[in-house]
């Protein structure tokens, strides 16, 4: 302990740029080989694995892993440890952590507020773009904004006017520009902040998404009237250069249906993406220009004159829709002329959404449209993964994706700006539920543990199923609304298990993504049409992590829930199971009253009080019999024959029984014929249940509610043994702890 003391001690309080930054020691073998991965614990902490594990020096069983911790809070270090106590195995008290902790001086919060989540690793902004010269001659600009903004906790909540639903929607955000507020604003409080991080080796990246007209390129490019951020940010850079240690190149290109296009270099526009022997992404033919002034730059960037351009080839014979992307590169010059690059900044104006089902289109279009929102999808899923810190994040799925990926990847900041626009546009409406789900994420501690638990549990009669990520159970309202509208009712109860879909990896239906493409192929333009890979992006997101919390053992309170909540809420006298002759006994109005409160639900699950009822008939069959005790005295075959009658599913016994065992025998059969009669009802009840029914038991809850309905569409009975609940992220200690609660319940 005394010379982890020392190693962990606060002379390891370093300082990166303005954040402090903690090194502890932490010897936990489920951080080993984790090196580099940044491990959130809570909404503002987080810490990144400086290095990895091996065998402690001084023999033993132990692992080492340093732990390296960027955070502004002074408790940043013990709620770590707590959290990683949670996942257990961990080898060193926390307590040790905590006064480690304790012993550093806090460090300084004066960033200011909109640049709180820095440390963070996705930030979602939104910007409610001002009238344009059109609307403000027009009526448009006088009606009332469909989008109302409140502070709530440290974002915002974003409200809409949905005409089309005649309903409220809120989503949360980060934080939310108004009409009122400019560029300028932006600049200084979501970019200015990187710019020094960017010169220190880190990357950062702005994306601008939104529905078409929502105002990206206003914000990312500008005009010369209006600059738009990627002149702001270039003005400051070359202020911070004008030292002469630093050089700047900067990239423009395109992606346009997965090919890459450099807007430089007007002859030869086309640019491989291709990973060299240390997987690092090379951008092969993409032209990197040198720029000194503010001129220049503008020149490259905004002047039409310039090189800026799709090519004519390109501009006479494909519409252009497409992701655009300008990457400034730092350079650091070192005394024999040769530089090295430091870092990068990236802006990407990606094409607007537009959902081609509501919008009429020619074929081309149509494609043009189906390809932009597939690509989309395929980029949300890439920014979905690295925020919620999946192993897996789908780079390959998403040309723009990989062409940034090392933009992306290790010390990086993204933030995703939502561009709404103001007037109704149900397209916004979809982007921001995009961005909510984003937000919601919880970016979950990794560990090997977790990892284990899950991985056993992964599959349900031999097949694997994906968990879908914990933030999943927002549903488009819009996509609700009208995916229900075309059901029959009794399809619409089945429906809800949308809520529990994967954030953008469900259908891309459900995601409002979905386009019919008909004859979609033979409308490709021969430039691209040989080309493009027929891949769906849709993408399933890799869900090993698991969170802390889902792990943590129920207690006994806890689980004494399962029963209380499954038993009729009146009359608890009669529900619970005192005697042989009392067991449960359901209000009979009770049922009729949850029954009558299904009938819009016609084809749900029946109401939890009638399986209750299943199952106390069930018990009440095999305790009602009296204990055949005498009769097992008499004759073994009676025996037989009777526990056969009273447990049809019990295997009939053909082997003669000893008498002298035949007493504890037939009760320990009893017994388990019992156990089996409870267990399945149990299971019959999960396989069953409506999601309100689920979610009221204790150890099921709202997410795994909802992943069990999605387990059920994939197979109509998914819990057929007890094991299977295992699938749910339980132990099988918790699943057994579950069971004796409710068998405790019933006889209390
Ligand atoms: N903040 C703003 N203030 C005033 N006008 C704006 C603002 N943002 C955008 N506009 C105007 O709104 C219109 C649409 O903006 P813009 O072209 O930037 O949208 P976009 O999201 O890039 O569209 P697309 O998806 O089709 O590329 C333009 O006329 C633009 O001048």
């Amino acid at each position: 302990m005394t010379r982890e003391r020392e190693r962990a001690s606060p002379k390891r309080l370093l300082k990166v740029g303005k954040r402090e930054c903690v090194v502890g020691f932490i010897q936990s073998r489920h951080l080993v080989g984790t090196e580099g991965r940044w491990i959130r614990w809570s909404e503002e902490q987080e810490g990144r694995v400086a290095a990895g594990g091996g065998r402690h020096k001084d023999g033993g069983d132990g692992w080492r892993c340093f732990v390296q911790l960027q955070t502004r809070s002074f408790h940043c270090f013990s709620d770590f440890c707590k959290s990683l106590a949670l996942v257990g195995n961990f080898r060193t008290r926390p307590l040790f952590y905590t006064e480690i902790a304790m012993s550093m001086a806090p460090s300084s919060s004066n960033q200011s507020k909109s640049s709180s989540n820095l440390g963070g690793k996705v930030r979602i902004i939104a910007r409610i773009r001002g009238f344009s010269d059109q609307e403000l001659a027009s009526d448009a600009a006088h009606s009332k904004s469909m989008i109302s903004v409140f502070k709530s906790g440290d974002g915002v909540k974003l409200s809409f006017d949905d005409q089309l639903s005649s309903r409220k929607n809120d989503y949360d955000v980060d934080h939310c520009y108004q009409q009122n507020e400019d560029t300028a604003l932006i600049f200084s409080n979501e970019i200015k902040p990187h710019i020094s991080r960017v010169f220190n080796g880190e990357n950062s990246t702005f994306i601008a998404f939104g529905a078409r007209d929502g105002g990206k390129t206003y914000t990312i490019k500008g005009s010369e009237e209006k600059l738009g951020l990627g002149m702001l940010v270039m003005d400051e850079i070359l202020k911070t250069v004008e030292g002469g240690k630093h050089t700047i190149t900067v990239s423009i290109f395109e992606v346009f249906q997965d090919h890459v296009y450099d807007l430089l270099d007007p002859k030869n526009p086309e640019v491989q993406v291709l990973e060299d022997a240390h997987r690092k992404i090379m951008l092969k033919g993409l032209s990197k220009v040198p720029v000194k002034s503010l001129l220049e730059f503008q020149k490259l960037y905004l002047s039409d004159n310039s090189l800026n351009k799709p090519t004519k080839k390109i501009t006479l014979e494909l519409p252009r829709r497409s992701h655009k992307a300008l990457m400034i590169n730092i350079l650091a010059c070192d005394e024999g002329g040769s530089s090295k690059l430091v870092g990068k900044m990236n802006f990407i104006d990606l094409a607007g959404y537009e959902n081609s089902r509501r919008n009429t289109f020619d074929g081309t279009n149509l494609n043009e449209s189906t390809r932009i929102n597939k690509s989309l999808n395929a980029l949300l899923n890439v920014i979905h993964a690295i925020n919620a810190n999946e192993s897996r994040v789908p780079y390959r799925e998403s040309k723009l994706a990989r062409a940034l990926q090392d933009s992306f990847g290790g010390n990086s900041h993204i933030s995703m700006l939502f561009c709404l626009n103001p007037l109704f546009c149900p397209d916004t409406i979809h982007t921001v539920t995009l961005a909510s789900r984003l937000k919601n994420i919880k970016p979950l501690v990794t560990c090997s543990a977790a990892k284990k638990q899950t991985n056993s549990t992964a599959s349900i009669s031999g097949k694997k199923h994906t968990k879908p990520p914990l933030s999943a159970n927002k549903l488009d309202s819009t996509t609700k609304q009208q995916t229900n509208s075309r059901l029959p009712l009794s399809a619409k109860k089945t429906n809800s298990v949308l809520k529990g879909r994967n954030l953008f990896s469900g259908t891309e239906e459900a995601n409002g993504f979905k386009e019919k493409t008909p004859s979609m192929e033979n409308n490709l333009p021969n430039i691209v049409k040989s080309d493009i890979p027929d891949n769906d992006s849709t993408v399933v997101p890799h869900a090993k992590e698991e969170k802390c919390s889902s792990v943590t053992v129920l207690s006994n309170s806890d689980s004494a829930h399962v029963a209380s909540d499954i038993v009729p809420s009146s009359h608890e006298e009669d529900a619970s199971v005192k005697t042989q002759n009392n067991l449960p006994h359901v209000n009979g109005d009770n049922i009729e009253k949850e029954n009558n409160s299904l009938v819009a639900n016609e084809g749900a699950s029946p109401p939890i009080s009638v399986k209750l009822k299943r199952l106390a008939d069930n018990l009440k069959a095999l305790s009602s019999t009296p204990l055949p005790v005498s009769r097992l005295q008499n004759a073994n075959t009676q025996v037989c024959n009777s526990v056969d009658t009273m447990e049809p599913k019990t295997p009939v016994v053909t082997h003669k029984m000893d008498t002298s065992k035949c007493q504890s025998g037939s009760f320990s059969k009893r017994s388990s014929g019992l156990k089996q009669a409870l267990v399945q009802n149990y299971l019959h009840f999960l396989n069953t249940a409506s999601e309100d029914d689920l979610k009221g038991i204790s150890g099921i809850k709202e997410k795994r509610a909802s992943y069990i309905l999605e387990l059920r569409e994939k197979s109509p009975e998914p819990f057929k043994s007890l094991d299977d609940l295992q699938e749910l992220g339980l132990s099988a200690k918790q699943v057994k702890n579950m069971m004796k609660d409710v068998v405790r319940d019933l006889f209390s």
